[in-house]
C-alpha cells in the first residue's frame, strides 16, 4: 500500500479529482495529531478538552440568552418585580462566557507550550534522520531541497496544522450545536446555513489546492532565493562579493525571482479573494433572508422574542464558524505541503550497512581495489574505470593526476562514502561492504582537501578526528605535535581553548596553512587507525612545511598504510608507489625512479614542475 507521503507525491503529478481533492486537506492531520500526542499526552488531552468546551459553550450561551430575554418579557408582562431566576440566568450566562474565555486561554497556553516542544522534537527527528543518510543523498538537489524545507519551518508547521485541525473541530462542534438549536425553528434554516457556506467551501478548497501545488512547483525558485540571501549576507562569502562587486548583480537576481513569484501570488490572491467575495455575498444574502423570515415568524407570534434573539445569534455565529473553518482549511493546505515534505524526507529509505566483520579473512593483507569502477548518481560518465591496486601495511601510495581525474573519488570509495558501481574493495581480504561500519571507520583516518573548519575551540577542532577522545587534551597535544600545529597553537592566547572562526565571541581566524595543520592533526587523532589518507590538505602550506609534514607523516605511518594526494612532486616522490590517474583510469604506476625511467606522463609532469623551480 502506498504511504501517505507517496500518495502526496503521486497527487502532485496527477491531481486527485472529486471528493478526494477536497478531503486532501485532512491528509496529514492524523499524523500531525499523532506527533503532538507523542510529544505530550497531557497537553494533547487538555487541548482536546478545551477545544470541546470552546466549541459547545457558545450554543449554551445563546440558549441561556433566549431564556433571559423571554424571562424579561414575562416579568414586564407580569409586573411582579424581578424574578430571582432571571438574575441566576444572567449569572449563568456570565459563567458560560468566563468558561469560553478560559477554554480559549487554555488553548493558547497549550499551543505556546506545544510549539516549543514540538519544534524541538521535529528538529531532532530531522537531524537524527540526517545522520543515517548517505553522502549521495546530500548531493541530490531534490532531496536537499526537502531537507532544507523541512528544517526551515520545523518549529511552526506541525503545530499550525494541529491548531487548525482542532480549530476546525471546534467550529464543527459549534456548528453542530447551533444546528441543533436551529432545528427548533426549522430544518430549512439549518439547510440554508450549510448550503450558504458550501460554495465558499468549494472555492476555498480549490484555490488552496492551487496554492498548494504552486508552492511545491516553485520550491526550486524559493531555494535559489535562500541561496542568494546566504551568499549576500554571510561572512564567508562577503570577501568575494565585495571584491568582485557581485552584490548588485545577485540582488537583481534576487529581486527578479521575487517579482516572478509575486506575479503568480498576486494572480492567485486576486482570483481567490474575488471569488471569495462573490460567494460570500450569497452567504450574506442567505443571512438576511433568514433574518427576515425569523422576524416575520416572531411578529406572527409563532416564536418568542427570546427565541428570535437566540436564532439570530445562532445563525450569525454559525456563519462566523463557517468562515473560520474556511480560513482554517486554506491554511491546512499549506501545512499539508510542509508535512508531506517532512514525511517524504523522514521516510527516505536508509541503506543500512549490513556488514558485521570486525576482522578480515586474510589479516595483514591490507587494502585491495579489484577492477573498481564508479559513476556518481545522475552522472553520465564513470569517475573511476577498472581501477586495481594493492596497498600493504607499512607501504605508502601517492595518487597523482590532473584536476578531476578521480583521485578524491577513489578516497571517497575507500572511506565507504559511496559504494563501487562495479568491482570490489577489500580490506584484509574482506569486502568493505561486509565490514562492521564502526570498526571500519576506526581503522581509517582521512582528511579531505575541503575539510571542515569548525567554529569550535582549537582543541575540539582537533578532537573532532576521533569522537571517542573528543575532549582528551593529552591526545589533542600529541596529534597537534604530529600535525606540526603545536608551535602556532601555543602562540595563540588561550592555546587549545581559543575559539576559532568569527561566528562566536572572541573567535579568531587562522591562516589557510594553519587551518590545514589543524586538519592534519585531526587525522592523527585516530591513533588506532592503520590506514591514513591525506587528500591534499597541505596545498596552502608553504613548500617547506608540506615537505616537513610528509616526512613526518611517513615516519609516523611506518607500519601503517598511507595514501597521499598532492600536486607537489617533491612530496609525491617520497611514496613507495606512485599511481598516475587520468580520466578515472590508472595509466602508470611504480616508484619515482621507475616512473622517471619509463619516461611517460609522470616523468613529463615531474620535469615540468622541476623546471618551474629552477
Ligand atoms: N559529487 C559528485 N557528483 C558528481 N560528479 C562528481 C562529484 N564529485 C566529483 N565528481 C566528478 O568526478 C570526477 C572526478 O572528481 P575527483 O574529485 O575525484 O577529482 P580529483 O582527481 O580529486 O581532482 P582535484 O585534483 O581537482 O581534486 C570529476 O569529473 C568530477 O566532476
Amino acid at each position: 500500500m502506498a504511504s501517505p507521503a507517496q500518495t502526496a507525491t503521486a497527487n502532485d503529478g496527477n491531481p486527485p479529482r472529486g471528493w478526494r481533492q477536497y478531503l486532501g486537506v485532512f491528509r496529514y492531520s492524523r499524523r500531525a495529531i499523532e506527533l503532538v500526542w507523542q510529544t505530550s499526552r497531557p497537553l494533547t488531552v487538555i487541548l482536546a478538552v478545551a477545544t470541546l468546551v470552546a466549541g459547545l459553550l457558545p450554543a449554551a450561551a445563546a440558549w441561556v440568552g433566549q431564556l433571559i430575554v423571554d424571562g424579561v418579557v414575562d416579568a414586564i408582562n407580569a409586573e411582579a418585580g424581578i424574578p430571582p431566576r432571571l438574575l441566576w440566568l444572567v449569572a449563568l450566562e456570565g459563567g458560560i462566557m468566563a468558561g469560553i474565555a478560559g477554554a480559549q486561554r487554555g488553548i493558547q497556553i497549550v499551543q505556546s507550550l506545544l510549539r516549543a516542544q514540538l519544534g524541538q522534537r521535529v528538529n531532532v527527528m530531522i537531524l537524527e534522520k540526517a545522520q543515517t543518510l548517505q553522502l549521495a543523498d546530500f548531493e541530490d538537489s531534490e532531496f536537499y531541497d526537502k531537507l532544507t524545507r523541512a528544517r526551515r519551518e520545523a518549529s511552526s508547521r506541525p503545530l499550525s496544522l494541529v491548531n487548525r485541525t482542532f480549530g476546525l473541530i471546534q467550529n464543527g462542534i459549534s456548528l453542530a450545536s447551533f444546528a441543533g438549536l436551529l432545528l427548533g425553528f426549522s430544518p430549512w434554516a439549518v439547510a440554508i446555513l450549510v448550503a450558504a457556506g458550501l460554495p465558499q467551501f468549494f472555492s476555498e478548497a480549490k484555490f488552496s489546492g492551487d496554492a498548494f501545488r504552486l508552492f511545491r512547483w516553485r520550491s526550486p525558485d524559493t531555494r535559489q532565493q535562500m541561496y542568494l540571501e546566504t551568499v549576500l549576507a554571510r561572512e564567508d562569502s562577503a570577501k568575494e562579493v565585495k571584491l568582485f562587486q557581485l552584490g548588485p548583480l545577485l540582488l537583481d537576481r534576487y529581486r527578479d525571482i521575487f517579482r516572478r513569484l509575486y506575479r503568480e501570488d498576486r494572480r492567485l490572491t486576486l482570483r481567490r479573494d474575488l471569488w471569495g467575495f462573490g460567494l460570500g455575498l450569497i452567504a450574506t444574502l442567505a443571512f438576511y433572508a433568514t433574518y427576515a423570515w425569523i422576524v416575520m415568524t416572531t411578529v406572527a407570534g409563532r416564536i418568542t422574542l427570546g427565541q428570535m434573539t437566540m436564532y439570530l445569534s445562532v445563525f450569525r455565529q454559525g456563519q462566523s464558524a463557517v468562515s473560520a473553518s474556511l480560513t482554517a482549511i486554506s491554511g491546512m493546505y499549506e501545512d499539508n505541503l510542509y508535512l508531506s515534505n517532512l514525511y517524504e524526507y523522514l521516510e527516505q529509505p536508509v541503506t543500512v550497512g549490513t556488514g558485521e566483520a570486525t576482522e578480515g579473512a586474510v589479516p595483514g593483507d591490507g587494502l585491495r581495489f579489484e577492477a573498481v569502477s564508479f559513476r556518481y548518481p545522475g552522472s553520465e560518465d564513470d569517475a573511476l574505470r577498472n581501477v586495481s591496486l594493492h596497498l600493504q601495511p607499512g607501504r605508502s601510495i601517492a595518487l597523482v593526476g590532473d584536476n578531476g581525474s578521480g583521485k578524491t573519488t577513489l578516497i571517497k570509495l575507500l572511506a565507504g562514502l559511496y559504494a563501487p558501481t562495479a568491482g570490489r574493495i577489500l580490506l584484509d581480504g574482506t569486502d568493505l561492504h561486509d565490514w562492521d561500519s564502526q570498526t571500519l571507520r576506526e581503522r581509517i583516518g582521512i582528511i579531505f582537501q575541503d575539510f571542515m573548519r569548525y567554529q569550535l575551540p582549537v582543541g575540539e577542532n582537533i578532537g573532532a578526528g576521533d569522537v571517542r577522545h573528543f575532549d582528551d587534551e593529552a591526545r589533542w597535544q600529541r596529534a597537534a605535535r604530529q600535525g606540526l600545529a603545536e608551535p602556532f597553537i601555543e602562540a595563540i592566547p588561550g592555546g587549545y581553548h581559543a575559539q576559532l572562526g568569527r561566528w562566536f565571541r572572541d573567535g579568531r581566524e587562522l591562516s589557510g596553512g594553519q587551518w590545514q595543520k589543524i586538519a592534519v592533526a585531526r587525522a592523527f587523532m585516530r591513533e588506532g587507525a592503520d590506514i591514513l589518507v591525506l587528500d591534499e590538505p597541505t596545498a596552502a602550506m608553504d613548500a617547506a612545511a608540506e615537505a616537513e609534514i610528509f616526512e613526518h607523516f611517513r615516519t609516523l605511518t611506518r607500519d601503517r598504510m598511507a595514501i597521499l594526494i598532492s600536486h607537489r612532486f617533491s612530496t609525491v616522490r617520497m611514496a613507495d608507489e606512485i599511481i598516475v590517474i587520468k580520466g578515472g583510469r590508472i595509466i602508470e604506476r611504480g616508484s619515482h625512479a621507475a616512473l622517471l625511467d619509463a619516461d611517460g606522463r609522470y616523468a613529463r609532469l615531474f620535469r615540468l614542475q622541476a623546471a618551474g623551480y629552477q
